[in-house]
């Protein structure tokens, strides 16, 4: 950011003409170094001359002989140099009569440019126009200090040069970096100070001190960018999470939810790249801002949609939920009522016992079962003797009553396996799988007997109850028709024998 956004010329550029600043920097104090060499040297030597000239001063010439010999800074040397300046003005103002021939003689060699204006100050001295010995120094110093060479000039004059290109260079670079705004006041002034020529050291150290601030305040821009989009990022992860998990099941709503991580992943891009790109945190962070607000409003009306889509999809789950449950209890009932029918159906609700549709059915098995496996499968048919006159003589209730306990009797007396029920009237039928007619015939007979004996009660009375059984069994190709006739047939016989009886045919 910030320092690697030129307008023109590039990093390279600019690299390129700050080494060669420096190279004219470290040349121009080169030519300094050996300006300061030469000057410390005269003065060195001067103060040589000068020993014994006036001897208040000898410590001080001395001391600056030291400094100048082990080259100490500038700042050492400007302070002796003033100690000295200040003795000199101090000294006593009365006429000195030292002899300054020595002196003359140096400075004329060293000078030879200067030799006619140093002899006529000699003169002058010698001859007393001076009113002390500190106008004598003030006269040659001011002489001296005019003594240019051309060398010197152009040295100078090349310094100058120098020192126009930096400052130049540093033009050029406050001008094309890209300052944060809160340095633009100070880049402005420091613009100002190099336009207007003043020397240029102090103005470098000046825009040095202003980059490395600029360098200090990029990098906590860096910093804070870094945390703010780290806040960013989890920002959006929970916008994310909180939009993906909304109606996770739905599959319209999974096509939305797409649409809505495509958008919000396009937002990112975006900012990432105007991230990487921008200068500015606070305008950047007005735009990230502004683009949440935008991701914000998108997942809210999302969430509201799709809400609003849930809600209604409850309400209709609700409203299933409720046809079903009806459609279970309607299920329910019409399975009871069929059972009902089915018993209605089925069985005999006078007696309980299955009825003739029951037996039909039940026949048909055990004669395929007989039929299949071999076994043997005897049918007995029972008729009540004389049922007739019981209702005739105790009424239709008794005769009811009659056929409910020769039905009770019927089932108890019979193996689990056996299947009794009402055929119709006052006729009942036996059925006894795996077993022979032979065996069937002691059963029956038996059960003929109970029914003998037990009796019953009608009006009070004790009534006698019998019944005659047809027997026979199943053979290969009956049917339900064929073996129920048999059978039958072999009641009637019971019947013409006497009642009472079990025939087996
Ligand atoms: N109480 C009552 N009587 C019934 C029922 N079904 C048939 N009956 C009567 O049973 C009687 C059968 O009489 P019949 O067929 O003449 O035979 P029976 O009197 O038993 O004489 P045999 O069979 O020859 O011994 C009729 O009077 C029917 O009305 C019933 O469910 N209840």
């Amino acid at each position: 950011m910030g320092l690697s956004k030129f307008k023109d010329g590039g990093p390279q550029y600019w690299k390129e003409k700050y080494f060669k600043l420096l190279d004219s920097q470290e040349q121009f104090e080169k030519e300094q170094k050996v300006t300061q060499d030469l000057l410390g040297k005269a003065i060195v030597r001067l103060s040589q001359v000068t020993k014994g000239f006036d001897t208040s001063l000898d410590p001080y010439l001395a001391r600056i002989r030291e400094v100048l010999k082990a080259d100490l800074k500038n700042q050492q040397l400007q302070k002796e140099l003033q100690a000295f300046s200040d003795a000199m003005m101090s000294m006593d103002v009365a006429p000195s009569n030292a002899d300054a021939s020595l002196l003359f003689a140096f400075l004329q060699k060293f000078y030879p440019d200067r030799k006619d204006e140093l002899k006529s100050v000699q003169t002058q001295y010698e001859q007393g126009q001076m009113l002390d010995s500190q106008s004598l120094f003030l006269s040659l110093a001011q002489l001296l200090d005019q003594t240019v060479t051309a060398e010197d000039e152009f040295a100078a004059q090349q310094a100058l040069r120098d020192c126009k290109v930096i400052g130049l260079g540093m033009l050029g670079i406050l001008e094309n970096v890209d300052l944060p705004d809160a340095f633009a006041e100070d880049a402005e002034q420091l613009k100002l100070r190099l336009l207007s020529g003043q020397a240029v050291g102090a103005v470098f150290d000046d825009a040095s001190k202003l980059l490395l601030e600029v360098k200090e305040h990029i990098k906590a821009e860096k910093q804070e960018m870094a945390d703010f989009l780290s806040t960013l990022t989890e920002a959006l992860t929970d916008l994310g999470l909180k939009a993906s998990g909304v109606n996770a099941a739905h599959e319209d709503a999974q096509k939305k939810r797409d649409n809505l991580d495509r958008d919000v992943a396009a937002q990112m891009a975006d900012l990432q790249s105007k991230s990487a790109n921008a200068t500015q945190l606070e305008p950047l962070k007005q735009l990230i801002g502004m683009r949440l607000q935008s991701i914000s409003q998108q997942i809210q009306q999302h969430n509201l949609k799709d809400q609003g889509e849930r809600e209604k999809n409850q309400r209709e789950l609700k409203a299933l939920m409720q046809r079903i449950k009806e459609m279970e209890r309607e299920t329910v009932e019409l399975k009871s009522r069929l059972d009902a029918a089915q018993q209605k159906a089925t069985y005999d609700s006078l007696t309980g016992l299955p009825n003739r549709q029951a037996l039909d059915d039940r026949l048909a098995e055990e004669i395929a079962r007989a039929k299949r496996y071999g076994k043997p499968l005897s049918i007995a048919v029972w008729d009540i003797d004389f049922f007739k006159n019981i209702n005739d003589t105790f009424g239709h209730k008794s005769g009811d009553k009659a056929l409910i306990i020769i039905a009770k009797l019927l089932s108890k007396f019979c193996r689990e396996t056996d299947f009794v029920a009402r055929f119709g009237g006052e006729e009942f039928v036996t059925l006894l799988p795996e077993t022979e007619a032979k065996n069937a015939l002691l059963v029956v007979d038996k059960l003929r007997a109970i029914v003998e004996r037990s009796g019953f009660k009608a009006n009070g009375e004790n009534v006698s109850i019998t019944l005659s059984c047809g027997l026979t069994q199943y053979v290969e190709g009956d049917t339900n028709e064929s073996l129920f006739v048999r059978a039958d047939g072999a009641l009637y016989q019971a019947k013409q024998g006497g009642r009472n009886q079990c025939v087996l045919v």
